[in-house]
């Protein structure tokens, strides 16, 4: 088994889906959280600049979905053939496009919540309304079993609903497959055990 270890904030954010990903499968890495005060210093040691990073034996792995794809095809939670990974990375696009419209490092708090708001306001009921289309009356979003999709829902809607509590009133399949993600043992165990932190 590869030596891995994950470096990201002390945040759930852009690494999350990796934590729950290494949950759900049981294997074994180091959650390497870094100091908001630490990065400048350590920005520049970064193949491109930005973290997560994981480190796979000596090798170096950015971009946290292309890291947690390459752990969803070890893991088996990728989907079952290249359609059913090709609808599971549809769907990840979607709702990380959506997540990265956020202004996460604006520095003039004004302006970063009414963007927050507008977006959670005007641009987000549109994308639930077809995730929940999407989903019906299926138990996951792709497929007959859990994928990182439904991982990847979870945790975006996690820092969503911080944001805005009524986020899914009016999208119970959506809030019914969270409780879905979050009931799988090991998700429960880790999202009881991680650091509490608001994103
Ligand atoms: C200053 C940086 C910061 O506050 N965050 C980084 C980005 C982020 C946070 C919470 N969710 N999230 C995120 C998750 C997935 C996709 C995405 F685009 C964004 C918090």
């Amino acid at each position: 088994m590869p030596h891995y270890k994950l470096t990201y904030f002390n945040l759930r954010g852009r690494a999350e889906i990796i934590r729950y990903l290494f949950a759900f499968s049981g294997i074994k890495y180091e959650d390497h959280r870094i100091e908001q005060a630490d990065w400048p210093k350590i920005k520049p040691t970064i193949p491109f600049g930005k973290i997560p990073i994981l480190e796979v034996d000596g090798a170096t792995l950015h971009q946290s979905l292309a890291i947690a794809r390459y752990l969803a095809k070890e893991t088996g939670l990728a989907g079952q053939t290249p359609l059913e990974q090709a609808l599971v990375d549809a769907i990840v696009d979607t709702t990380d496009d959506f997540v990265s419209m956020f202004p996460w490092g604006e520095k003039n708090q004004d302006v970063k919540q009414q963007i927050f708001n507008d977006l959670l306001t005007n641009t987000a009921p549109g994308l639930l309304r077809d995730l929940e289309s999407f989903l019906g009356d299926k138990k996951w979003l792709v497929g007959k079993t859990v994928t990182w999709a439904d991982f990847y829902w979870d945790v975006c809607s996690t820092t969503l609903l911080f944001l805005k509590p009524d986020l899914t009133d009016n999208y119970p399949k959506l809030l019914a497959l969270k409780e879905r993600v979050q009931a799988l043992p090991a998700i429960t165990a880790w999202i009881q055990q991680r650091p509490k932190t608001t994103l």
